[in-house]
């Protein structure tokens, strides 16, 4: 069954969920299109970003503390529903403009010991962290459709768990149609 997320912050658009990308386009067949290399890549988002851009690449923080998750990321990430977390949010910018939003969820227990780092990441992209190090593994990837916004708004997204022995994060990156159109 999908999963519906219905307490997002703004900018980040209400989202369903979907185990695979063949489940998801039963309902939209959009993500077989130019975005499904983006929905399917494994490599780290950040570098495959990097790649395509021209000048420069960065990462814009729109938002970034201790919050409370959403119920379904809080199940999702399997910890109690009103337990604070951090919650960053941000803009994946290539040659000056945006092209991908992103919402990492870091529950408590995984702010601890050597992954304190997390809460001082600035604008350097969480990605480079993750992929550094050979102790955190990235779970299946999920296809995420985005509630209709405007045009120029995510439409399709996809979400990941990864995994550092105990500790889990979950990160969701939202394409802003310009990536792909
Ligand atoms: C997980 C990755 O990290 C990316 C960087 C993020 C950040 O800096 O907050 C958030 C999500 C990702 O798009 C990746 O590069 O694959």
């Amino acid at each position: 069954m999908p999963s519906r997320d219905s307490e997002h912050q703004p900018g980040i658009p209400l989202t369903r969920w979907y185990r695979s990308l063949a489940a998801a386009s039963l309902r939209n067949p959009e993500v077989r299109g130019p975005a499904r290399y983006w929905l399917q890549l494994e490599g780290s988002f950040t570098r495959a970003l990097q790649k395509e851009c021209r000048e420069s690449f960065h990462v814009e923080i729109q938002r970034e503390g201790f919050g409370r998750p959403s119920l379904e990321e809080a199940q999702r990430l399997a910890i109690p529903e009103r337990e604070q977390a951090w919650i960053r949010e941000v803009r994946l910018c290539g040659d000056g403009r945006p092209w991908v939003l992103a919402r990492t969820i870091i529950p408590l227990d995984c702010l601890e010991g050597r992954n304190r780092i997390l809460r001082n990441l600035g604008n350097k992209p969480l990605g480079a962290y993750l992929f550094s190090s050979p102790r955190w593994q990235r779970g299946p990837l999920e296809t995420g459709l985005c509630a209709p916004q405007g045009s120029e708004q995510p439409r399709l997204a996809r979400r990941s768990i990864f995994h550092d022995g105990n500790h889990s994060l979950l990160v969701g990156e939202y394409l802003l149609p310009i990536l792909y159109s």
